[in-house]
């Protein structure tokens, strides 16, 4: 992403991201776009932050899109596959991968209280408050797993406890982040309630209100800063190079594309498309329009439709570039040709690709 989005003048353009602060997606917007040179401002939602583009009232707005190991984040492919159409001018103008280190955030426990309860016969034996539940005390346990139907073929946590976790009987974090650390919370929290919240970062809100200390969060170390709270471990997701890419949106038309024209870097494309799909070969025809074009797909994604029950919408994704205001290159002659074989189209964007290299 380049600094040069949203508007010049006295006004320091808006970036409106998926709050609140010192959530991943912050991060991913404080790589983009200052603070010395943006007003950056926090939304409850993702679908606040379109919104907010869409409106005009943010110049820019920064969501999460994809994870490494855990996939796509099926609130933003919802809010671009726009049934209602209420974000008809949105698109993707640039993007941003970052490290995603989750920890485990609550109220660390004082020294005192920490040696009693490890002391204690209830932990000493594995029993505790979750007694039964096949929790495995903490930071006394081996740190191995034992297989389960879901996880037949389980690793061991990478990470260990630094704190005693059993008092914990609530977790809060964004729905993402569970699917990104399944081995540590099934091996040290398994069968501890967890709550879905809007984002890491608010997850590490409500715990730091919470002063029974009988929760916590699974959020960033920037969280636990911000938020006062102690870190009870780190490093608790299953892999070492887990990774988000989060995307930069704004309205179409609004400046160009937030790369370095004439860069010779890779371009990405999103493009949408939905077919009849009472009509055998709607689908690979479509898929075949851009083959036609030498375009290069790098991902498919389905959601349904939200029109019809199991009619989808489909996302692709591919290597090239379409320039607003112009009608030539091939991506625009493949949509072109998509047009009379696919029911609906949409061109979500194009922006340079920011995939470090190998
Ligand atoms: O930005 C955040 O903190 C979020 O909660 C969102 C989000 C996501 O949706 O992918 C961002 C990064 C992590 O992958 C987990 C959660």
């Amino acid at each position: 992403m380049s600094e040069e989005s949203g508007e010049k003048g006295a006004q320091k353009p808006v970036v409106t991201f998926l709050g609140p602060v010192a959530s991943y997606t912050h991060q991913a917007t404080l790589s983009a776009f200052p603070n010395s040179t943006h007003t950056l401002t926090p939304t409850t939602t993702i679908e606040d932050v379109f919104a907010s583009v869409q409106s005009g009232a943010a110049a820019r707005g920064v969501v999460p899109f994809e994870n490494s190991s855990n996939g796509s984040v099926v609130f933003t492919l919802d809010l671009f596959a726009d049934v209602q159409a209420k974000y008809p001018d949105i698109v993707v103008c640039a993007e941003s991968y970052v490290p995603v280190q989750h920890c485990l955030l609550g109220h660390a426990r004082s020294d005192q209280q920490h040696a009693t309860s490890l002391s204690s016969p209830g932990n000493a034996g594995g029993a505790g408050r979750r007694a039964g539940t096949g929790v495995i005390p903490s930071p006394l346990s081996s740190g191995a797993v034992t297989p389960t139907p879901s996880i037949p073929n389980p690793t061991k946590p990478t990470a260990r406890p630094l704190s005693d976790l059993s008092r914990i009987t609530k977790l809060y974090s964004h729905p993402q982040a569970w699917g990104q650390c399944k081995v540590f919370l099934n091996t040290y929290l398994k069968g501890v309630e967890r709550q879905d919240v809007s984002s890491t970062s608010r997850a590490a809100q409500i715990v730091a209100e919470d002063e029974s200390g009988e929760s916590a969060a699974v959020s960033s170390a920037f969280a636990a800063e911000v938020c006062g709270l102690g870190v009870l471990a780190r490093g608790i997701e299953d892999r070492v190079d887990n990774t988000t890419r989060f995307l930069v949106i704004k309205r179409r038309g609004d400046g160009r594309a937030d790369g370095k024209d004439g860069a010779d870097g890779e371009w990405k494309t999103l493009v949408s498309f939905t077919v009849d799909h009472a009509n055998p070969g709607s689908l690979a025809h479509s898929l075949a329009v851009f083959e036609k074009y030498e375009l290069n797909l790098t991902s498919i994604n389905t959601r349904p439709s939200g029109v019809e029950n199991w009619n989808y919408i489909f996302f692709v994704e591919l290597k090239g570039r379409r320039e607003e205001g112009t009608l030539d290159g091939p991506v625009n002659e493949a949509l072109r040709e998509l047009d009379p074989v696919c029911r609906s189209w949409r061109w979500l964007g194009s922006w340079e690709s920011r995939l470090p290299q190998r």
